[in-house]
C-alpha cells in the first residue's frame, strides 16, 4: 500500500455498488454500530442497543437547537479513539458513545439477503482486508459500505436515557459520514485507488443522502485527537490488527494530513454549511492519557466544557 497505478485492470465497481447497496450481502443486526455502553448486553443476548432507544429517529429540538448534541471523534488510525471512546463512556450517563462498525467491515455475509438465514454455501467476507490488499479493486466498495454502515450509526434515535437526563446529553460517534468523505474516500481518490467516475458517484451520492437526511446527521461538535503519524505507527504495530499488517508510515502521513486540512487549516472543499463552522476540539492524543489518571482527568474537562459551550 499505497500508489493505485493501474486504473484501467480493474472490472466494473459499480456491479460492487450494487451489490453493497441491496443485493446479496447481508447486514448482521439491525444497526451498524455498537453502543460501547450495552455491548456486554448484546453479547449475552439481554436489550439491543435499539430496543432499548426511543421508536422516534428525529433528535428533538429545543430553540432551535438539538436537545441531545452529536459530536463525533475524528482522527489517524490507532491515534486511539476507540481507548479515548471507553474513556468518554465510563465517565458519564449522559454521554453515549458509538464505535465505529468494523466488526462488520470484517464479516459480511455473503448469501444471505437481510432478514433470511444464509445459505450452507455463505461465506464470510472481509471487506476490510480485501480493501487493503487490493485497494484499486476494493476501495470505491469499501466506501460505499463504510459510508452506509456510518449513516444507519448517526440515524440511530438517542437512548431514552439521554432524553431524560437534565444535564447535557451528548451521543458520541466514532468517525462520521463527514470523515468517510473528507478524509479516507478523498485520500483513497488522490491516490488513484478510486477514479475520477467513482468519485464523482460516491460525492453525488453521498451529497443526496447528507441533504436527504438533513438535520438527523448533522454534527454539532468535533473532537480532534491528533498526534504524529510515527505515533499512530507504533500503536497501529502494537495493537497488531491483522487486516493492517501492510500499512506503511507513508499511509499514516497522508491521512494526517487530511485531517490537518480538514480539521485545523480549514481548506478542504466542505459541501455542507454547517460542516463549515462547526466548533472543533483539538487534543493532543501523543500522551499516555490512559495511564496517567491526571492527563485523564485534564481531558475530560476539556470534552466537558466543550460539550457544555455547543
Ligand atoms: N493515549 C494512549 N497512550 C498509549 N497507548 C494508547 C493510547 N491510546 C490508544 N493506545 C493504544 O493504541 C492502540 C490503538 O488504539 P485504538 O484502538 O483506541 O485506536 P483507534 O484510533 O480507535 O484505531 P482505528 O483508527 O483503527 O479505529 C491500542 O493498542 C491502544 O491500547
Ligand atoms: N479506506 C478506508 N476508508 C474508510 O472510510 C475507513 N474507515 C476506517 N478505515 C480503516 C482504518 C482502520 O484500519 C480500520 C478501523 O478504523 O478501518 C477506513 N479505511
Amino acid at each position: 500500500m499505497y500508489r493505485c497505478v493501474n486504473p484501467v485492470s480493474r472490472c466494473n465497481k459499480l456491479t460492487g455498488l450494487r451489490r453493497v447497496l441491496g443485493f446479496g450481502l447481508n447486514v448482521p443486526g439491525p444497526h451498524g454500530s455498537t453502543a460501547y455502553g450495552t455491548m456486554s448486553a448484546k453479547k449475552t443476548g439481554g436489550t439491543s442497543p435499539s430496543r432499548s432507544r426511543c421508536l422516534s429517529s428525529q433528535v428533538p429540538i429545543q430553540d432551535g437547537k438539538a436537545r441531545v448534541k452529536r459530536v463525533s471523534i475524528e482522527g489517524n488510525i490507532a491515534v486511539g479513539k476507540s481507548t479515548f471512546a471507553r474513556l468518554l463512556q465510563s465517565a458519564s450517563p449522559d454521554w453515549e458513545v458509538m464505535a465505529e462498525p468494523v466488526s462488520k467491515w470484517q464479516n459480511i455475509n455473503s448469501g444471505a439477503s437481510k432478514g433470511t438465514v444464509a445459505s450452507p454455501q455463505a461465506t464470510v467476507i472481509n471487506l476490510l482486508q480485501m480493501m487493503y490488499q487490493d485497494p484499486q479493486r476494493w476501495s470505491y466498495t469499501f466506501q460505499t459500505y463504510s459510508c452506509m454502515s456510518r449513516f444507519r450509526t448517526q440515524l440511530q434515535p438517542p437512548p431514552a436515557r439521554l432524553l431524560r437526563s437534565e444535564g447535557t446529553p451528548v451521543q458520541v460517534y466514532e468517525r462520521s459520514v463527514y470523515s468517510d468523505r473528507y478524509i479516507f474516500a478523498l485520500n483513497m481518490f488522490e491516490l488513484g485507488c478510486i477514479n475520477s467516475t467513482e468519485w464523482a458517484v460516491y460525492q453525488d451520492w453521498h451529497s443526496l443522502l447528507v441533504e436527504q437526511f438533513g438535520h438527523q446527521v448533522e454534527l454539532e461538535g468535533i473532537i480532534y485527537l491528533r498526534a504524529p503519524p510515527q505515533k499512530c505507527m507504533e500503536r497501529l504495530e502494537r495493537r497488531g490488527r491483522s487486516e493492517e499488517i501492510g500499512v506503511k508510515l507513508d499511509y499514516l502521513n497522508k491521512l494526517h494530513i487530511q485531517h490537518e486540512r480538514w480539521l485545523v487549516e480549514k481548506s478542504t472543499e466542505l459541501h455542507f454549511e454547517k460542516l463549515k463552522h462547526i466548533p472543533v476540539l483539538q487534543l493532543d492524543a501523543s500522551v499516555e492519557f490512559q495511564a496517567d489518571l491526571e492527563v485523564r482527568d485534564q481531558f475530560l474537562i476539556k470534552v466537558k466544557n466543550f460539550f457544555n459551550a455547543l
